[in-house]
């Protein structure tokens, strides 16, 4: 064991390498002597970078490359935002474990103001994401929203240099940057249910690696893992896409699981809210159910409309 080397695919955005140099660290530091490398690489995602994600193919671009090098065997593990990872995996390939969770709650990043609510009427507000839109936009209908992409220093960047009066990112990539200082607000789940998985990070292997897959479970955060769960079989059930307005969070409370999750119209006019409570055993069930709660209750509408305007996944 101690003569092999495993090899981390990555991209090479600040964050994936933060995460990627992350797990090497806890599986070295689970298993001394063990040896870790990263493979850096360049995805698609990474190179197209000035067109709506939902029209080129969705958050799956930043993944595929990394799958087909752990295919080819050309690297062993890939590690992941839990928020990017598309619902289906290719033959051979899987999740094997998900860490522990950082701060979920997105974060109201501004020069100017302290709050969503501070913003004064017809403030820019800079977002790419449908769920973060959908429900800024419902408080604050007169807010106007503007696409914004790139990795997070691009988009503190464009903040910086006036495209915006606020922008919306995720509290853990900042957290991760050393950029916490940035963060004017955090945005409770009351306003801005996260993205299924958001804040966790999940590591791929290939299923028939038994060896590594073993070495993997010390990293493994059971609590995490069952939120996330909970949330990804909300968004399945959903056949939540690549780019779709659809909250999804849970909490567990001692052996109780809180599952929250909404399915909102883009402009913030409609809004489908629900949850659910159950044993933690049943979190996988728990994400069908409300997932089919928010379809009968108009999600499905919202969702036909959204799709209509995207190529499929
Ligand atoms: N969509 C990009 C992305 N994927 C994961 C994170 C950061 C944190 C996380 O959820 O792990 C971000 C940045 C953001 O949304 O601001």
């Amino acid at each position: 064991m101690l003569d092999k080397i495993f090899r981390i695919a990555t991209r090479q955005s600040p964050l994936a390498l933060w995460q990627a140099h992350y797990v090497q660290r806890r599986l070295m530091a689970a298993h001394p002597g063990l040896r870790v490398e990263l493979v850096p690489m360049v995805t698609k995602g990474d190179i197209i970078l000035d067109t709506p994600l939902a029209k080129v193919g969705g958050k799956g671009l930043f993944v595929k490359e990394l799958e087909l090098a752990m295919l080819e065997n050309r690297a062993d593990l890939a590690v992941h935002s839990m928020k990017d990872v598309p619902v289906a995996f290719p033959e051979g390939l899987g999740l094997v474990t998900i860490c522990e969770r950082e701060d979920p709650r997105d974060a109201f990043v501004s020069n100017h103001y302290d709050s969503l609510d501070a913003l004064p009427q017809g403030a820019v507000v800079g977002t790419s994401s449908l769920r973060r839109q959908s429900q800024i936009s419902e408080r604050r209908p007169d807010l106007v929203i503007r696409s914004l992409r790139g990795n997070v220093g691009t988009r503190l960047s464009k903040l910086d240099a006036g495209d915006y009066d606020a922008i919306i990112l995720a509290t853990a990539g900042l957290k991760r940057l050393d950029l916490e200082s940035r963060i004017r607000q955090s945005l409770p789940p009351e306003i801005s249910l996260p993205a299924v998985g958001q804040g966790a990070v999940g590591i791929e292997c290939r299923l028939d690696d038994s060896e590594l897959i073993g070495l993997l479970q010390a990293l493994n955060h059971d609590d995490t893992a069952i939120c996330v769960k909970a949330e990804r079989a909300m968004n399945t059930r959903l056949e939540g896409g690549c780019q779709v307005p659809i909250g999804s969070f849970a909490l567990l409370e001692g052996d109780q699981l809180w599952l929250r999750g909404l399915v909102g119209a883009p402009d913030g006019s409609v809004m489908v809210r629900g949850e659910r409570r159950g044993p933690r055993a049943e979190a996988e069930a728990m994400g069908v159910s409300l997932a089919e709660e928010l379809l009968g209750n108009g999600a499905r509408d919202i969702l036909r409309e959204v799709y209509q305007g995207q190529p499929p996944a």
